[in-house]
């Protein structure tokens, strides 16, 4: 198989791809009693009511957390240039409030999971209170991705109390485009009671703002997906996914049905739109997979064409090539040679670039599998664990992210037309 089809071609199924942006918000009216946080301040029992806090309780309340951390790499690091606020972990206080008791379950399994991942259940985890304008001075959180706390986390909830402040700003950063989330204008002047809130996959990269005047309070919550695969459910809702999956499924077939399209067969690659947390594995990556992945992955299954997940690996020069693995590999192990060609040779990796004929062993162009990008993987090193540093909100331990792609072999000319002659066989039968 040393078909690669045409961009031509491969632009009609591209542009079948929408992504949505990776993050849903907005703001909620809830009952005033979900408005009480309770603490202890040096040991009494105290509480604040959001809903008409004085700046005392509030000064209090900032007075009782500590000054906030976050993980670079594998530690626990306190920076004030990086991150100014202040924290109180979970285990410190107690909320009336559970999302998963209000619409925000709904709204996050509708809006930002959608299609095939809409029925999941989901696990909202508290995990801390932040605040921003500790002491009075201004403070902030750098541009960073939230650390996975397990291979099924998929994203992140913060949820804004209404105090007045300005500044805070979420800006969210996800494949070159940007989004702001001004939380102090959404909760500002609300008529009831009501929390801002935002949700955003795991990947993506945000920042808080400066806080100029004012508390910001916050609650962190992790996002799980509860079970262990997706529900075998094949009612799709009419969700931008689900209608995204049909106009990706009929552009599909009809390159399959389309003679100029891989005669010959061969490797047809969607780099991955998202980044997962990968340990050693790629097993359980089919079971996360969100918004257009998921759709990709679930198009192709459809069409009867299995798709498999890789990880791209590749050398630091320019001129070496990239090379295809189904498993997570760390390290370098002594070699002569570049990494992509030990992992050629050791792992059963597959190279898949055309490179110029005088890089072109013999043993390299035998084991060269070309692959027809319909979204072309964007960097050289695939970004796992030894190989990722990278600043989070806790240190990572186990966990780290990954990226990767979505393979499918495309049989040839010939069999795609026989199967398609035995499928029409027997839809003729059936309604004989
Ligand atoms: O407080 C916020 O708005 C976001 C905090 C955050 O990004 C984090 O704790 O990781
Ligand atoms: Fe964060």
């Amino acid at each position: 198989m040393f078909d690669t089809a045409s961009d031509e071609l491969l632009k009609s199924l591209r542009d079948t791809i929408v992504n949505k942006p990776p993050y849903i918000s907005g703001t909620l009216p809830l009952s005033p009693g979900s408005f009480k946080l309770y603490y202890l301040n040096e040991g009494i029992p105290s509480y604040v009511d959001f809903t008409n806090a004085t700046e005392e309780q509030v000064a209090a309340l900032a007075a009782a957390c500590q000054p906030a951390t976050f993980g670079v790499n594998q530690m626990d690091v306190l920076d004030e240039s990086y991150r100014k606020a202040g924290k109180m972990d979970a285990s410190h206080f107690a909320t009336p409030l559970v999302p998963e008791r209000t619409e925000l379950i709904r709204f996050i399994r509708e809006e930002l999971l959608d299609g095939d991942d809409s029925p999941r259940p989901v696990k909202i985890e508290l995990y801390k209170l932040n605040v921003y304008a500790l002491s009075g001075k201004d403070s902030f959180f750098k541009a960073h991705q939230d650390t996975p706390r397990g291979e099924h986390m998929f994203g992140s909830l913060v949820l804004v109390f209404p105090t007045q402040h300005e500044g805070g700003a979420l800006i969210l950063r996800h494949r070159g485009e940007e989004w702001t989330f001004d939380s102090a204008q959404v909760v500002k002047d609300q008529p009831s009671p009501t929390i801002g809130f935002i949700a955003f996959f795991s990947d993506v990269e945000h920042q808080v703002s400066r806080v100029t005047a004012g508390y910001r309070f916050t609650l962190t919550y992790n996002l799980y997906y509860d079970d262990a695969s997706p529900t075998a459910s094949n009612s799709l809702d009419a969700s931008s996914s689900g209608a995204n999956l049909a106009s990706f499924k009929t552009a599909f077939s009809n390159l399959l049905r389309n003679r100029e399209f891989l005669p010959s067969g061969g490797l047809v690659g969607f780099a991955l739109e998202h980044a997962y947390p990968v340990e050693k594995s790629l097993e359980h990556v089919p079971s996360i997979l969100k918004g257009s992945d998921a759709m990709v992955w679930r198009a192709c299954t459809d069409l009867g064409i299995q798709p498999k997940i890789y990880l791209v690996y590749g050398e630091q020069h320019e001129d070496a090539w990239r090379v295809l693995v189904d498993r997570v590999c760390e390290g370098h192990t002594a070699f002569d040679g570049g990494y992509a060609e030990m992992l050629t040779f050791r792992e059963g990796a597959i190279p898949f670039e055309i490179i110029e004929e005088k890089y072109f062993p013999k043993w390299y162009r035998e084991r060269l599998q070309p692959v027809s990008w319909v979204l072309a993987p964007k960097a050289t090193h695939t970004k796992v664990k030894t190989h990722y540093a990278t600043y989070g909100n806790e240190p990572s331990t186990s966990y780290t992210y990954g990226e990767g792609c979505i393979i499918v072999t495309v049989p040839t000319l010939e069999e795609r037309e026989e199967r398609l002659y035995m499928k029409s066989d027997a839809d003729c039968r059936t309604v004989s």
